[in-house]
């Protein structure tokens, strides 16, 4: 172990924030490149660029990450530009880096971590969105993935423009409130047979600003619980939650239709009925004309992180790539029909082509503000004109 690393002596196995901050959360041969540039008194000033397409392919995916990417690259002596937290990208340059590459080199693995798995989050609650966009969608999938990275889906999940999350610490790092009703567990505290007394337990307790959303699948069929449910809290009752389990689910869509008959025949035409459990965007276009909304986990939580790499494009004012990356300082354009356009930054682009790499931090310092709503915007309007 190196001198200067500081003893192992965390509760949890998680990497220290001063660790990310201060460069070490980096593989080590990031640190063999210093030891062996300054040992031949090298520092080439350098441009690099963050990319997983070199083209633009067409298939579109959702940027994320910027906000800590920002963070981590603050305070060095170098220029980044960037496409925003919210953008669509589909090849070339995400993120530009210049500056004497010692200056950043150490960076990298931390750079690419922050961007790669929150935009693969983010795009995955994309296709999510896309696939009910008139439901409401809620993020439930903090439980399947380490907490230290719980904040970071739940962003990448709102960026989407999912309509809320479920994780309350992550919640409170971003500045969004956590959402939710009752597990499982709160219905079997009570036991078999006494699920009235555990709703009518939760509306007594619960602040009155929560909605009232029974879990009605626990121990018997949904149409015996939800109806129960709905003469248990009448008009109190918001919605009722259908998380059946897999071996039980049979067809979800009759059973869903089956519950809305019987609730509609007895005057609860106003009760929302909510689904979970496993579902995808082919699940979401499925039922998304029979409920009002879905809390979708796995499917956005443990979505694969996209394939960036940082490679450098310009050594001392010369372009220069390794073999399979292209030469020389770029952005990337997109014109009015919602195209990419990848071109060098030093040519003029199409002539209706918006710029996509816009300054992030100038000589180290923070010239872009971050703001979950505005990428959300953002990633609907760049949505819209795109077909995926
Ligand atoms: O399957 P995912 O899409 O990842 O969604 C996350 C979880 O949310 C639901 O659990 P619920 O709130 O009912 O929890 P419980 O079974 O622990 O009570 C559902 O059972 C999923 O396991």
């Amino acid at each position: 172990m190196p001198r200067d690393a500081p003893p192992a002596d965390g509760p949890f196995d998680i990497v220290p924030v001063d660790a990310i901050r201060d460069g070490r959360a980096t593989d080590a041969y990031f640190e063999r490149t210093r030891t062996t540039l300054e040992h031949a008194g090298k520092n080439p000033r350098v441009v690099a660029e963050v990319t997983a397409d070199q083209f633009p392919t067409g298939e579109f995916e959702l940027l994320g990450g910027v906000k800590d990417a920002a963070h981590l690259l603050e305070g060095l002596p170098i220029d980044v530009d960037a496409m925003r937290e919210g953008r669509l990208f589909d090849g070339g340059p995400v993120m530009r880096i210049e500056g004497d590459y010692l200056d950043f080199a150490r960076y990298e693995t931390s750079l690419l971590g922050f961007l790669s798995h929150a935009s693969g989050c983010a795009t995955a609650a994309l296709d999510v969105r896309r696939a009910a966009p008139e439901s409401q969608v809620l993020s439930f999938g903090a439980r399947h993935v380490h907490p230290s990275i719980a904040a970071m889906v739940e962003r990448s999940a709102l960026v989407a423009g999912l309509d809320g999350i479920s994780h309350v610490a992550g919640g409170e790092v971003i500045g969004h409130e956590a959402s939710g009703t009752m597990p499982h567990a709160l219905l079997i505290a009570f036991g078999s047979g006494h699920q009235e007394d555990a709703w009518r337990a939760f509306d007594e307790a619960v602040d009155a600003s929560v909605p009232r959303v029974a879990l009605v699948d626990t121990y018997s069929d949904e149409k015996d619980e939800a109806l129960r449910a709905a003469e248990t809290l009448g008009e109190r009752l918001d919605s009722i939650r259908l998380d059946t389990t897999g071996s039980r689910r049979g067809d979800f869509r009759h059973i869903v239709q089956e519950v809305r008959w019987e609730l509609d025949l007895r005057g609860y035409d106003d009760v929302g009925i909510f689904v979970s459990g496993g579902l995808g965007p082919d699940d979401l276009r499925e039922l998304r004309d029979v409920v009002a909304g879905f809390g979708v986990g796995g499917y956005v939580s443990n979505a694969d992180p996209v394939d960036f790499a940082l490679d450098i494009v310009e050594r001392d004012g010369e372009p220069c790539a390794k073999r399979g990356k292209l030469s020389g300082a770029k952005q990337v354009y997109r014109t009015s029909d919602g195209a990419h356009h990848v071109g060098l930054a030093d040519r003029p682009g199409p002539t209706d082509g918006e710029e996509l790499l816009e300054p992030l931090l100038r000589d180290g310092e923070l010239v872009r503000e971050f703001d979950v709503e505005k990428a959300a915007r953002r990633s609907a309007a760049d949505a819209d004109d795109v077909d995926f």
